[in-house]
């Protein structure tokens, strides 16, 4: 808890000299009005030995992720917060009279009889009287919304509230123009597709994994019934009329709107994509997904460039005619693997669950690299470290760069190394892992196989490629060949899902 002091609290003024002042202390701060600056003029000679009194004022926390760090560090903070969500209390009841009866007279004229039967109450279809509620309160709804992207902004603003319903606006009397309380509106918060919805550290609720998947999180409050007042020898015939006449006083507990729910859940946000390209840093994949896609990533020639997913649309296939749009997909291009990143090195194994959705894999590898071959070990490892059941995934290799001279020369040794690299006969997809599985801890044996024998399976284990391509996405040599081999890599994983 951060303390701020208050002109009631004893201190000497030259323990707050210097750095030791706090800004919002001084008295050109916000915190103080002009007339409290007055009294807090102080002179150079006074400073030695004026006593001001302060006492201790209570400020709002500072939440973990402030805005500095977000800006600063956005990549630790796109796919994971807390949020804290309340809905509406129901709106209040009333407490009502019935109104003083008129006893007909053979005086009253035909105008007054009129009017006495214009003022008739509400009732039920049995005749029981129907009296207004108060509004219930509104619900709060978490949905998909395609046009967001990452949960930052839920780290700048954390906590949301849904109105609470109106009070039955009653001057205590029944009369017929009583109307219920308006009810609160639903509280309707846009999320990212692919988000999933827990509870803080507890059951989890909903995977929002397509355009316009909702679920409700809080229930308004539920608004309070009205009751009539009687004099207990009216009571029992009034009861007859409405179930709702008050017996005593604990009664008016139910006048009262429920209190809204207010529950802490946690967003975590898992990239829907049908493509993931993965390698390690600069190997040309955020340049690829510019080359193929509208998408604008970060391009430079430094490790690290890509510090968030980014999600690039791939058009279908022009050949397939109407086909056409069946075969569009989307890539995602993650942030740089590195070794030891399934144990946080790097930018750590927080990207790795963003393969989760993703059907089929683009390794991207630096063909001008010093050892291809390694670097391309070293991101089949991490991936099998986190999950294994990532190597079982369909998966093409795009050797780039070749463009380059030394790329170019040992581009076919490569492309018949890594084609051989992997296991003949597990590169049946039918029987390759199941997609959309559940992250697995490092180590533990997916449940895609069977009797954790794949915790002992090394990478040459696991299927082999689709194929093995040389490009240059930067010169655009090669892309149309690597475009038709993530065609028909999709075209597979879709006919072995139909299966
Ligand atoms: N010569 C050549 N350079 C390329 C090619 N593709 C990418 N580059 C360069 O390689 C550098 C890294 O490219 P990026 O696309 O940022 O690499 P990345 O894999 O996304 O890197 P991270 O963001 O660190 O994961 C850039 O300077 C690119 O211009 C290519 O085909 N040929």
């Amino acid at each position: 808890m951060a303390l701020l002091l208050h002109p009631s609290m004893l201190l000497t003024a030259k323990s707050l000299h210097g750095d030791l002042w706090p800004s919002s202390l001084r008295p050109h701060s916000p915190f103080f009005s002009t007339k409290r600056n007055k009294q807090w003029k102080i002179t150079s000679e006074s400073f030695q030995h004026t006593v001001i009194s302060c006492r201790s004022v209570r400020v709002k926390e500072v939440g973990p992720a402030n805005l500095d760090t977000l800006v600063r560090e956005p990549h630790k903070y796109f796919d994971q917060v807390i949020i804290t969500v309340r809905s509406g209390d129901g709106g209040h009841g009333a407490v009502l009279d019935m109104p003083a009866q008129t006893t007909s007279s053979k005086m009253q004229g035909k105008f007054e009889k009129k009017s006495k039967k214009k003022s008739s109450f509400k009732r039920d279809f049995d005749g029981s009287l129907v009296l207004p509620m108060g509004g219930h309160g509104g619900d709060v709804i978490i949905y998909a919304d395609e046009s967001k992207e990452f949960l930052l902004e839920f780290h700048k603003k954390s906590r949301y509230c849904a109105k609470r319903g109106g009070n039955v606006d009653a001057m205590g009397t029944l009369t017929s123009q009583l109307h219920d309380g308006f009810a609160g509106p639903t509280l309707r918060i846009p999320v990212p597709v692919g988000t999933v919805v827990k509870r803080k550290r507890g059951k989890f609720l909903a995977d929002l994994a397509h355009p316009g998947d909702e679920i409700l999180v809080a229930r308004g409050g539920q608004g309070g019934i009205s009751l009539l007042e009687m004099p207990e020898n009216r009571r029992k015939k009034l009861m007859a009329l409405s179930t709702n006449v008050m017996r005593d006083e604990s009664d008016k507990v139910l006048v009262l709107g429920q209190p809204g729910e207010e529950v802490s859940l946690e967003l975590i946000l898992r990239v829907v994509a049908d493509v993931g390209l993965v390698g390690l840093p600069n190997a040309g994949k955020s340049t690829l997904l510019a080359a193929v896609t509208l998408a604008k990533p970060d391009i430079a020639d430094y490790p690290f460039t890509t510090l968030m997913p980014n999600l690039g649309r791939l058009d279908g296939d022009p050949t397939l005619g109407a086909l056409k749009y069946s075969s569009q997909a989307t890539l995602a291009d993650l942030p740089g693997l590195i070794e030891g990143a399934h144990l946080g090195k790097g930018l750590g194994r927080n990207f790795l669950r963003h393969l989760r959705r993703t059907r089929l894999l683009v390794h991207v590898v630096d063909a001008a690299a010093e050892d291809p071959m390694n670097d391309y070990k070293t991101v089949k490892e991490e991936l099998r470290m986190y999950n294994p059941d990532y190597l079982e995934r369909p998966y093409i290799v795009v050797l780039n760069k070749i463009d380059l001279p030394e790329a170019r020369e040992r581009l076919p040794q490569l492309v018949q190394e890594i084609s051989k690299f992997g296991n003949k006969e597990a590169s049946n997809l039918e029987t390759s892992g199941e997609l959309y599985t559940d992250d697995k801890v490092v180590g533990m044996p997916s449940s895609g196989s069977s009797n954790g024998y794949q915790k002992e399976k090394a990478i040459e284990d696991y299927p082999l490629p689709l194929s093995v391509v040389g490009t240059s996405v930067l010169k655009h040599i090669g892309v149309d060949e690597m475009l038709k081999a993530i065609r028909a890599g999709l075209r597979k994983c879709r006919d072995s899902e139909k299966q």
